[in-house]
């Protein structure tokens, strides 16, 4: 039965509150955003890959020639994002005024300007309302850093996932050659080493495990046995149909 009272002053969770949600925070490379997609499909819900409106705010920055310093120039075009995301292929395809960034989106450059700007308190702020829209049914996986922290405090099943930072740097190392790039191990691992300072250290919703989250550590687990783990705990805290 839907709820009765709700109004616009009531809390945003408690409108969406027959929909499950499943997070899973945790530090660059440790497989959220696999883990998430895999989820996704195979429970037919939607998906949030929040990385990606931080890294379009630095992109969107980026090419209109914004210093990415200028929190509230940051924070201005953070709020008039034009996105979709489309599925594609196996994932999804990112589109920021309708072209398809998905390639430039993936940059390690990107991925250290959208650390720096997700420090600014005011650019956060732009973009919660947009990933809480994301809340539809049958359901929603959402992937972050404060997913389970901040965004939706209210989720049924919260997952943490890490692993160490050298692991993390391999499979991007075997990402990047997979795919044909040039990849340097000291500084991949250098930019995650700082990656995890900037997300763990800042102010505003630092990267950390909600209290109420299940911690995996996939340093020495494949990707099935992640998957298997995740989908245990699933069961146990959504009735799944
Ligand atoms: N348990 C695992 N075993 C082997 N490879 C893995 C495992 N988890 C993830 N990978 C590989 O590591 C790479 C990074 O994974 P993924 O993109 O899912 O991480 P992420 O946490 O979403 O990173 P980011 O936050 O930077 O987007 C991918 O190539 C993925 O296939
Ligand atoms: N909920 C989130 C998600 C991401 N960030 C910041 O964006 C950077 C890029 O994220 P990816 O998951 O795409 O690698 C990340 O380093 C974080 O700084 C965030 O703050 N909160």
């Amino acid at each position: 039965m839907p709820f009765q009272g709700a109004n616009s002053l009531t809390p945003f969770w408690i409108n969406t509150l027959s929909i499950p949600v499943i997070t899973i925070d945790g530090p660059s490379g440790a497989g959220k955003g696999t883990l998430g997609l895999w989820l996704a499909k195979a429970l037919k819900f939607h998906l949030l890959e929040s990385g990606a409106l931080y890294r379009l705010s630095a992109l969107a920055a980026q090419l209109l020639g914004v210093d990415d310093s200028d929190e509230q120039q940051v924070a201005d075009i953070s709020k008039q994002l034009d996105v979709s995301f489309i599925p594609k292929g196996d994932g999804v395809a990112v589109m920021l005024n309708g072209q398809d960034v998905s390639a430039a989106l993936r940059q390690e450059d990107i991925g250290m300007a959208a650390s720096r700007v997700a420090a600014f308190p005011s650019v956060r702020s732009a973009l919660v309302e947009c990933q809480r829209n994301f809340v539809k049914a049958p359901g929603l996986v959402a992937d972050g850093r404060d997913m389970g922290s901040t965004i939706f405090p209210q989720a049924e099943a919260k997952i943490f996932l890490t692993a160490r930072a050298e692991t993390r740097a391999d499979r991007r190392m075997k990402q990047l050659e997979d795919a044909g790039l040039a990849a340097d191990y000291d500084k991949i691992l250098a930019d995650i080493k700082a990656r995890d300072e900037n997300d763990s250290n800042r102010s505003v919703s630092p990267l950390v495990a909600a209290p109420d989250a299940l911690v995996i550590d996939s340093s020495d687990l494949s990707l099935d046995e992640v998957y298997d783990k995740a989908l245990e705990y699933i069961r146990l805290k959504i009735q799944l149909s």
